[in-house]
């Protein structure tokens, strides 16, 4: 298949995703990895890229579909993680057999058959939890832990399948990019970075609902499923349809669209954010987190996206108490540092000097 998306970042220059095709992950080679003492890991280019190139196309390791009415909504997504298509209704999607939740579907027969081992993880403590914990913890709390159990659930098949990939560490370091468990095992975010309430309420989820179990067969402790709890709040995406982090948008400015599911992905995770990003970043129609640089990019430079949509938080102080609030971290992108500086300057300067004292 061969199909072309344009994103569009000023209405003039139209971007062009090239022929995205069924290639499962691809990374361009200009594309490294660094650290950022303040920042932690970071996407650094190592040559020249040109504005409109595909940096990233990442498949996500575990995706969970956010749709309201989901019995009647055609943006539910297939359950086969290989798949993440839309499930429409009138092509003959499928319900799970067990009856589980109406959030999981698959669009065919054959995406049913291949996502058997994997849902059968899941589909016990769905049928059990889903609907007390939706009722009790509202929507937010039951998708984080769905996406969680969603997490376990594909390491469980990849167990099955390659046992030997999730547990050696000496053969993985060895690796230039993380794959699969262990790329979500390396994701950043500890207990630390949460208000201590937060922490409290997450553990008390984990004792009752997330524990290994029957329901549940992970084989990890307790404190492990809480530190997973962290990786997946510093690290997880939301899906729209539109691109998120292009600075000049149309006039009147068109949003990002909205919100279709929530995905962790083991490479795309490692941006940081920018209020002056230079990657748009959009899902494709697999779910595939897309990464397209939005100008020309200089060999040694950061390559950023923003993590909200840019044309709801415009100014400096809604930026800042938006960041501070939804993703925990003090800003230090160049945007943020510069005017941090230029706000220290003109305080000095309305300071009265001494011979005014
Ligand atoms: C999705 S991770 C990005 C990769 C991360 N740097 C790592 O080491 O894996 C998000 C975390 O990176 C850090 N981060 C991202 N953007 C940042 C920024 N603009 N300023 C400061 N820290 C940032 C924060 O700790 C944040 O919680």
């Amino acid at each position: 298949m061969s199909e072309v998306v344009y994103i569009t970042v000023d209405s003039s220059t139209p971007i062009r995703v090239d022929a995205i095709s069924q290639t499962p992950n691809w990374i361009h080679p200009h594309l490294i990895e660094s650290v950022d003492p303040i920042k932690g890991r970071q996407f650094r280019v190592s040559g020249l890229v040109l504005k409109g190139t595909r940096l990233l196309v990442d498949r996500p390791y575990a995706v969970i579909p956010v749709v309201d009415e989901p019995e009647s909504n055609d943006d539910l997504l297939c359950s086969n993680p290989a798949c993440n298509r839309r499930a429409i209704r009138q092509l003959g999607r499928l319900p799970c057999p067990k009856a589980c939740i109406p959030d999981v579907a698959w669009c065919s027969n054959t995406c049913q058959s291949t996502d058997e081992y994997r849902h059968e993880f899941e589909c016990t403590w769905l049928k059990r939890y889903a609907g007390p914990i939706r009722a009790k913890r509202g929507e937010y709390d039951f998708g984080m832990m769905w996406l969680i159990v969603r997490l376990l659930a594909t390491r469980h098949a990849e167990m099955r399948n390659s046992p030997a990939s999730v547990g050696n560490t000496a053969a993985l370091k060895a690796q230039l990019w993380k794959h699969g468990w262990a790329a979500i095992d390396s994701l950043c975010g500890s207990v630390d970075t949460w208000a201590h309430d937060q922490v409290r309420s997450w553990t008390l989820l984990v004792k009752k609902y997330l524990k290994h179990s029957l329901a549940l067969p992970h084989g990890l402790d307790a404190e492990r499923i809480l530190h997973l709890i962290c990786q997946e709040e510093a690290n997880s995406f939301g899906l729209y349809p539109r691109e998120t982090g292009a600075l000049q948008s149309p006039n009147p400015p068109v949003d990002r669209g909205e919100q279709f599911a929530a995905a962790v992905y083991p490479t795309a995770s490692i941006a940081n954010h920018s209020c002056v990003p230079n990657i748009v970043h959009k899902p494709d129609e697999m779910g595939r987190m897309v990464f397209v640089a939005s100008r020309d990019i200089l060999p040694g430079e950061e390559c950023c996206i923003s993590y909200f949509d840019l044309t709801q938080f415009a100014d400096r102080d809604s930026r800042r108490e938006h960041l501070r609030k939804s993703f925990k971290f003090p800003c230090q992108c160049q945007k943020c540092v510069s005017e941090e500086i230029t706000q220290e300057a003109t305080t000095l300067d309305e300071m009265p000097s001494i011979d005014e004292l």
